[in-house]
């Protein structure tokens, strides 16, 4: 073999195939998302990201990533020509060709480390800059508009919205890569050896019929063959291995809402029943991984025998050949070698089918949640609208999502200094009223009249946000002077000699608020907290804890009056924001935020008849639809 020529002829060869390669690829992902259901699915998702109009850099990192692809292949050729030249110079005991093939081998070896390692960085960066946008699309859609509240209200809410979003883009973006680049590696490879093996195998006789170039008709019978059965074997796992990530989340969210419930669940005693909750989610978990083994004994046990066989099966048919010297070793070998590829890759088909269909299944997932999302988007909205610092409501009605009538035409003017007070029987709609004007229940028509921003609601469980209490202090405003993101663990640190034996303690902590507030800032929040009576809690201000669990409730609703000082909003909606304290605290939390916040317009809603004397004004709902304004 002439390898300097061979050189040339890999050069034109890639270039050939590239060209080729390149617009097959595009037309046929262009063919998928028109003609084919997941295709179409796969383009809504992420057609943007391939935009030219956003970027040319996806486009341009796909085609590279083919690029390498098919080097890839043209290597593998390299190789198995090379295996032949080897095997060809022992069998002939020549010592010079024997050592220019070990030369070469070094060139070709090093080729092929430096080709897999910038197509893995290559690989690795696309992916990573394709989950980032993938998740910033799925993420803002899910925050925007508040589609992670709105679509409880649909008929068919969605489940484990966590794992859409940050598993299934993982798995999404990758399989994706891998399954699009195993098919154009597998068929150009097909191609290129078939050649190879096309020039190797000689005529056969099957039944005193002569069959030229049986080799190769015989491996694609024999895939084909393996392939049908295969697929007749492996279709269950499709729907096992959608149940697989369906189970398991199950059990997951219910282990999640365990530690999110803990301590009602420690009063009530509850472990038996979650226990036997628990247990039978993951009784499904295991019951189907066991499906999944007996399945997958059957599917690999074929697929096992098959490329076992498929080991020998070219020595068999060539050996006649060979004995009559009509071939050399290194034929044989690589004639060995190309069947043994060739047969890989009519493999990867019935491979990946299996992993094709667990790919669908989370294209499916996804495909629901971006569905869910834009349902939730048409969900209908309260007229919300903007008369400067205006708070007033216009012919509302409201009900509930099954038509059951709460609130009818309901006529108020909410002016500053004139606190109102929503009272009614439990059920009347009280709550429901705060989220209709709060613009998140879709079941009202009217007119609600309040300022864009500068509204404030505090419910009668405070949210505590994951981090410090200064967090939770601030929560929803971003902490003045706070840094972005906490800075990853420094890779040699990870490195080390040997595993650190705690691998916690490479982590960085994870709030780092203590460092960059300023002094102003940290004194104002100091003083809130003594004012709200939590001055116990002032020198703590930067520890991370699970304040949600450590505060009590009247702590934690005194936290939220702390928060309502700092935010000075225009309007505060309080919904039994002071139930968990005594009257003597919520006299003295509403007579602060009177003092502090004298302009603020102030609606709450409440059972005690205490907090008439903050509140001038009452609304009293009393049941299917009717009301009463009045004045104390
Ligand atoms: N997401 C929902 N789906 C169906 N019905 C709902 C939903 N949210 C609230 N409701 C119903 O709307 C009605 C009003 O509920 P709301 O929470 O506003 O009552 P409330 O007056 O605040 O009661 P309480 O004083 O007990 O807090 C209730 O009958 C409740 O069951």
């Amino acid at each position: 073999m002439d390898w300097q020529q061979e050189v040339i002829n890999s050069g034109v060869w890639v270039v050939k195939a590239y060209v080729i390669t390149t617009l097959v690829f595009g037309l046929t992902v262009w063919a998928l998302a028109k003609f084919t259901v997941w295709g179409g699915h796969f383009w809504s998702i992420t057609g943007g990201y391939f935009s030219p109009k956003r970027s040319w850099r996806p486009i341009l990192a796909v085609a590279l990533i083919l690029l390498l692809t098919l080097s890839a292949v043209r290597l593998d050729v390299l190789f198995s020509n090379w295996y032949n030249s080897m095997y060809t110079s022992l069998q002939k005991l020549d010592e010079v060709a024997f050592w220019a093939a070990m030369w070469l081998f070094a060139v070709l070896a090093t080729t092929h480390v430096i080709r897999s390692l910038f197509d893995f960085y290559v690989q690795q960066a696309f992916t990573i800059h394709w989950r980032v946008w993938l998740n910033e699309q799925l993420l803002s859609g899910w925050l925007n508009e508040q589609s992670y509240y709105r679509s409880q209200y649909l008929d068919k809410s969605i489940e484990n919205p966590d794992q859409r979003i940050q598993q299934d883009i993982t798995v999404f973006v990758e399989s994706s890569l891998t399954l699009s680049m195993g098919v154009v590696n597998a068929l150009v490879s097909t191609i290129a050896f078939t050649a190879i093996l096309w020039g190797l195998s000689g005529p056969l006789a099957i039944m005193g019929v002569d069959i030229p170039r049986a080799m190769v008709f015989l491996v694609f019978l024999y895939v084909i063959i393996a392939t049908v059965f295969a697929i007749h074997i492996g279709r269950p796992l499709i729907l096992l291995n959608f149940l697989n990530e369906r189970f398991n989340a199950n059990y997951r969210y219910a282990l999640v809402r365990l530690r999110e419930y803990s301590e009602s669940i420690a009063f009530y005693a509850g472990e038996r029943v979650e226990g036997a909750l628990l247990r039978s989610r993951f009784a499904q978990v295991i019951g189907n991984a066991w499906a999944i083994v007996y399945r997958s004994l059957k599917f690999l046990g074929f697929n096992f025998t098959v490329t076992q066989a498929a080991v020998v099966f070219p020595f068999i048919i060539q050996a006649q050949r060979f004995f009559t010297k009509q071939i050399s070793l290194g034929d044989l070998i690589q004639t060995a070698q190309a069947f043994g590829r060739l047969q890989d890759n009519l493999s990867f088909f019935r491979n990946a089918y299996d992993n094709f269909a667990s790919y669908r299944a989370t294209l499916d997932r996804l495909t629901g949640f971006r569905g869910a999302i834009e349902q939730a988007r048409q969900l209908p909205e309260p007229d919300v609208s903007e008369q400067g610092q205006r708070l007033a409501l216009e012919s509302l009605t409201v009900t509930t999502p099954n038509g059951r009538l709460l609130i009818e035409n309901l006529n108020l003017d909410i002016s500053e200094g004139q606190p109102l007070l929503i009272r009614g029987p439990s059920g009347a709609g009280k709550t429901t009223l705060l989220r209709a004007i709060a613009g998140l229940w879709p079941y009202c028509h009217g007119k609600i009249i309040r300022p864009a921003t500068g509204a404030l609601f505090l419910s009668q469980k405070p949210y505590i946000p994951l981090g410090s209490l200064r967090d939770a202090l601030y929560y929803p405003q971003a902490l003045p002077g706070l840094k972005e993101a906490p800075p990853m663990p420094d890779e040699s640190a990870a490195a080390g000699h040997g595993a650190p034996s705690n691998l916690d303690a490479i982590l960085p902590p994870s709030d780092s608020a203590a460092e960059t507030m300023d002094a102003t800032h940290d004194e104002q929040a100091r003083k809130v907290l003594r004012q709200v009576q939590l001055g116990h809690l002032a020198d703590r201000l930067d520890e991370t804890a699970d304040w949600g669990r450590i505060l009590s409730l009247g702590e934690q609703q005194r936290l939220a009056f702390g928060r309502l000082l700092l935010a000075k909003p225009i309007a505060a909606f309080l919904d039994e924001a002071t139930s968990a304290m005594d009257e003597g605290l919520e006299d003295a939390m509403y007579r602060l935020v009177r003092e502090q916040l004298p302009q603020m317009a102030l609606v709450s809603v409440g059972h005690r008849s205490t907090l008439l004397v903050h509140h001038p004004r009452q609304l009293t709902l009393k049941l299917e639809g009717a009301w009463e304004l009045s004045n104390s």
